[in-house]
């Protein structure tokens, strides 16, 4: 099921000056790879180029093979998902209608009732995020973190090989937080699909990915295993701050604690 994807020689803009340059990266099918860096970074701009949201100015994308562009759009979405920052809530949808809104991309054109195989992989999406008590209650009735799942089922019930997900932790309490990143770790591990996850806290993408891809300006700076790209000097060169990296006692990956405060300064001389 795992679907391969990678992109060379990127040039990513908005219309002005790039807002990436010299991207090279390929995801590891089956892996999750985490996307991190300051703001206005690059990454979601990066990340909806693999989605083919954004047209790069210049670079190839090959999906399983073959160029980005040369996918139907029912073909590419049966390949990938991509799960945005913030959606839009529609207005009285409920959780169930949400997740079936995932099987568009399996049903024929005319398609007006849903087959055996939609009816299992919605079921199993919403087992998959422990939606099943909700899945009757309207979309706009949920807290931020159940509707985070919902978003998350509708993506899984497309039942694709490529999982992209824009910051899908945003707004999420820690408990759910972590709900959501062993989701993901489990939709690798168990399901071989391949996962592209924009992230902010440092020590989760640490703790959750089997990759990172660190970028900063546009670039990016640092890219490897978490050990490898989770470096006091990879920090100071994409965020400018100082920290400490430390190893998690449990688990080994790295974990950076930063300096919350400037050093007092020294005591004057007598
Ligand atoms: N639609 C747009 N039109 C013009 N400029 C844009 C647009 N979207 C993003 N940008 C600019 O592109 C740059 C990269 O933005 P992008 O959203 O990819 O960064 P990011 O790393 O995902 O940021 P954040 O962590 O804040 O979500 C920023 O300077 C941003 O202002």
């Amino acid at each position: 099921m795992s679907v391969e994807i990678s992109a060379k020689g990127l040039t990513l803009g908005h219309g002005g000056d790039p807002v990436a340059q010299d991207i090279d990266l390929s995801l590891t099918p089956g892996e999750v790879t985490a996307l991190v860096g300051p703001n206005g970074s690059g990454k979601s701009t990066l990340l909806r180029a693999l989605a083919r949201l954004h047209t790069p100015d210049s670079g190839a994308i090959v999906l399983d093979g073959r160029d980005l562009d040369a996918y139907k759009p029912r073909e590419l979405a049966r390949k990938l998902s991509f799960l945005t920052q913030s959606p839009l809530i529609p207005a009285g949808v409920t959780v169930r209608e949400l997740v079936a809104y995932g099987r568009h991309p399996h049903q024929g054109v005319l398609a007006r009732s849903t087959s055996e195989e939609d009816r299992e992989a919605v079921g199993w999406a919403l087992d998959a995020t422990r939606l099943h008590p909700l899945a009757d209650r309207p979309l706009d009735q949920l807290s931020g973190g159940e509707r985070q799942r919902a978003w998350i089922a509708m993506a899984l019930a497309q039942r694709t090989g490529l999982l992209l997900l824009d910051e899908p932790t945003t707004f999420l309490d820690i408990r759910y937080q972590i709900e959501v990143l062993r989701l993901v770790r489990k939709l690798a591990d168990e399901h071989g699909i391949t996962v592209a996850v924009v992230l902010h806290e440092l020590n989760q993408a640490a703790a959750y990915a089997d990759s990172m891809a660190v970028l900063a300006d546009g670039r990016i700076v640092a890219r490897g295993t978490p050990a490898e790209a989770l470096t006091v000097d990879t920090i100071k060169a994409a965020f400018g701050i100082d920290t400490t990296v430390t190893q998690d006692p449990h688990t080994g990956v790295p974990t950076c604690l930063p300096t919350w405060r400037e050093p007092e300064p020294a005591p004057a001389a007598p």
